[in-house]
């Protein structure tokens, strides 16, 4: 079994609590409310600011220049791709995607992006991987699964998200790390590879947490964000 295939078996009740989330379902159905669906865009757009600096980190990490020129294509590909679709969804919204980046981040997002930076700042390129792996595979088969639901891409709202996360060119990019993770993984031990399923099974819960935080709009309390100009 490839490593990334045992990463997933070894903790599949949490893996599919991610993809019957009733966030997910709710963009899969058509049925979930739209001022959610732009609370988690705006946290999904700083989130992937600080995930495309964990990518590279595995940059300054890697030791052979086809590794580094990899994952190079991963963080342009976040930056000008991915972001590429919250842009759009920003302008749907009638605000800019300066709004979505100036916005004030979540306890979620930070505890979920900081949470990775430490790991992939204090590790190998292995926990850099490990640590965005859960990310790139749940929206894969997260899109794919979305986007049988008939009449899903159709959706004048949900449609596109399910349209990028189901296309091939977001497939050719996880597949790129997924391989990445494999070849890596055939040179480590048990202890090793125990660390690196830790990683795994902790951003799949953060992935868990971000879809709850859409779903319940969770943020700061409203009092802290009243006295922000206090501090700034
Ligand atoms: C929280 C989260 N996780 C994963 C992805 C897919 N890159 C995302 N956009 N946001």
């Amino acid at each position: 079994m490839k490593f990334s295939d045992e990463l997933i078996a070894g903790i599949n009740k949490t893996w599919r609590a991610n993809h019957s989330h009733p966030f997910v379902q709710g963009i899969g159905h058509g049925t979930l409310e739209p001022g959610k669906f732009k609370y988690y865009l705006i946290q999904d757009y700083l989130y992937l600011i600080q995930y495309a600096k964990v990518y590279a980190l595995g940059i300054q990490k890697a030791s052979d220049l086809s590794t580094m020129t990899e994952l190079s294509n991963s963080v342009n590909y976040i930056l000008a791709g991915e972001m590429a679709l919250h842009r759009q969804y920003a302008e749907r919204f009638g605000v800019t995607a300066q709004d979505f980046e100036e916005a004030i981040e979540a306890p979620t997002t930070i505890a979920y992006t900081r949470y990775m930076l430490a790991e992939a700042q204090n590790g190998s390129l292995a926990h850099v991987i490990a640590a965005v792996l859960p990310c790139a595979i749940s929206y894969a088969e997260i899109g794919a699964e979305l986007a049988a639901i008939p009449g899903s891409l159709e959706h004048p709202l949900y449609g596109d998200w399910i349209r990028t996360y189901s296309s091939d060119d977001f497939a050719k990019s996880v597949q790129a790390t997924v391989d990445l993770m494999d070849r890596l993984a055939i040179d480590l031990q048990g202890v090793e590879r125990d660390k690196l399923k830790e990683i795994f099974l902790t951003t799949t819960r953060f992935e868990y947490l971000f879809w709850d935080m859409g779903n319940d709009v969770v943020d700061w309390p409203q009092n802290l964000l009243d006295a922000v100009t206090e501090t700034v």
